[in-house]
């Protein structure tokens, strides 16, 4: 059935992530008609949620940075933001324990934060201020170069700006040698060092380009949206709706039409086609090059050998009793940190002593747990689902493994207080979003060129087809996603103006 006629095509994009979203706000407040597809229930994509039994969780970002990108897009929309969300500073930023007791909290106000410094490693305090000065540099060359004018290939890169601004960006050693040379104590390096994981990549491999990340939190501040962040997809999708986007959930695209050069709209599971004026894929490139682009092959081979992101292992776990010791956001360290990104990108196998994440929003917002409850969400970073790892055989033993751990960590009989859980692998998570290899962040970082190896918001070779999300420029992660909206959109806009031949 053809649903829309020639005269009227929208513009179509493929999924409700925060990218689509983001995309869709910015092309309808400039006039043009937007059809989101998503294939879920609900819109957000990896910002996602569930409430079961008294309990509410996040399921994927639990953490906010460059909170301005959303005052912006809201702005762009002639609105304000506070008329939707609440954004706020959770203090600490984060709460770090190491298994022999020591602990760090990396307090948001400067002189709290450096106190604490003072404590754990004195003789780090300048270190950490020579770090930021430093990473300040970083951030002052990348932002325009790679943040907020996001290129679609080397040629439109090489600027006289970035050629000025190069060494800069400190990109020829790792993350892990750049921190090295700032702090001595090996506590502070491994906190240091944890930033890489905010874009699914190992410190020991990763530019120290990416210490800018570190720079990001501390100078802007780490952000919580009150009420859950899935309250973010709520204000976002409210914001569509009143602009005029149509959003239809439970529809799968299976294919993406092309025709003479050219994508000309999409056919949905259910084999309805819809056409459209172009077709923005926010689904992972790598699935949608394999599973909706049957003509393109070639770019899809090239896709599949590029190294993706680190993916997750989750248990959402409610809890009849509160740790007092624990914070919002927490970390349990491992002792052997090199070990655990070895594992997860060499080996390809899950850490035998991992780092756990585990947050608690209750603390924020009590209404997340029933009283004297908790609902912790905890998150070990993973290897992108391959065949080394049989998930449906290690799914419950590695869940006793981070359970046995936090126990360890002081999360005392855990076990016994666990009342509700449920728990996610990367399988888990490549099929609830079509991510490939349940990759978080899309593509990893794990090398200096990787930034050019992403597929482009406008695609190769194929006219009215863009690409938005964390699977394309700047990157992932909800600042970035946001921000590769608003390129692919001022990308539509100007192709309008100017049809490309
Ligand atoms: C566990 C976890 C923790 C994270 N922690 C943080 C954090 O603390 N801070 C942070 O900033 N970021 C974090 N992230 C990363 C962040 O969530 C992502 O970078 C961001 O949400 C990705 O948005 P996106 O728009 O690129 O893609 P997605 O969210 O993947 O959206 C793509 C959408 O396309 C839909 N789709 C796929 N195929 C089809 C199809 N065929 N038809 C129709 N629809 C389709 C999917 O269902 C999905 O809704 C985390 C992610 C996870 C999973």
């Amino acid at each position: 059935m053809v649903r829309t006629s020639q005269a009227t095509k929208p513009t179509i994009i493929v999924g409700a992530g925060l990218g689509g979203l983001a995309a869709a706000i910015r092309l309808a407040a400039q006039g043009h008609r937007v059809l989101i597809l998503e294939k879920n229930a609900r819109v957000g994509g990896k910002l996602n949620l569930v409430t079961d039994q008294g309990y509410t969780f996040d399921t994927g970002p639990s953490l906010l940075t460059m909170p301005w990108v959303i005052t912006e897009l809201f702005a762009a929309a002639g609105r304000q933001v506070d008329a939707y969300l609440h954004l706020e500073q959770i203090e600490p930023t984060c709460r770090y324990q190491w298994p022999d007791g020591t602990s760090f909290n990396a307090w948001q106000r400067l002189p709290q934060l450096i106190q604490e410094i003072q404590h754990l490693a004195p003789a780090d305090v300048t270190g950490f201020f020579r770090f930021l000065a430093h990473t300040s540099q970083i951030y002052d060359a990348v932002a325009d170069n790679f943040l907020l004018k996001p290129f679609d290939g080397l040629r439109e890169l090489i600027t006289p700006r970035l050629v000025r601004d190069g060494p800069r960006i400190d990109a020829l050693r790792s993350v892990d040698a750049a921190v090295r040379s700032f702090f001595r104590s090996p506590y502070l390096r491994q906190v240091f060092n944890r930033y890489a994981t905010y874009n699914g990549s190992s410190p020991y491999l990763s530019p120290a380009t990416f210490n800018v990340i570190a720079y990001i939190e501390m100078a802007e501040g780490g952000w919580y949206v009150r009420g859950g962040m899935y309250a973010l997809a709520v204000a976002l999708q409210r914001l569509a709706e009143e602009l005029g986007v149509e959003i239809r959930c439970n529809s799968p695209v299976a294919e993406i039409l092309e025709h003479d050069g050219a994508a000309m709209g999409v056919r949905l599971a259910d084999g309805e086609v819809l056409w459209a004026q172009q077709v923005v894929v926010n689904a992972d490139p790598r699935y949608a090059y394999q599973a909706l682009l049957p003509g393109q092959t070639r770019i899809a081979r090239q896709l599949a050998r590029l190294e993706p992101s680190c993916s997750g292992f989750v248990l959402f776990l409610g809890i009849k009793r509160v740790y007092e010791q624990l914070a919002h956001h927490n970390i349990f360290f491992s002792t052997d940190y090199p070990s655990e990104f070895a594992a997860i990108f060499d080996k390809g196998v899950p850490p035998v002593d991992p780092t756990i994440y585990v947050a608690a929003t209750c603390l924020t917002d009590p209404g997340h747990a029933p009283p004297g409850h908790m609902n912790l969400f905890v998150l070990v970073n993973a290897p992108v689902v391959n065949d080394r790892v049989c998930w449906q055989r290690e799914a419950e033993p590695y869940r006793d493994l981070v359970v046995r751990k936090l126990e360890r960590m002081g999360l005392t009989n855990l076990q016994d207080e666990i009342v509700y859980e449920q728990i996610w692998t990367p399988a888990t998570i490549a099929t609830i979003y079509n991510a490939a290899g349940g990759a978080i962040y899309g593509l990893a970082s794990n090398n200096r060129f990787s930034a050019f190896l992403r597929p482009p918001l406008r695609a190769r070779g194929l006219r009215h087809l863009y690409f938005v999300g964390g699977g394309t420029h700047p990157g992932g992660g909800i600042p970035l996603v946001l921000l590769s909206g608003r390129a692919v959109a001022e990308r539509v806009l100007a192709d309008h103006a100017h049809p490309r031949a």
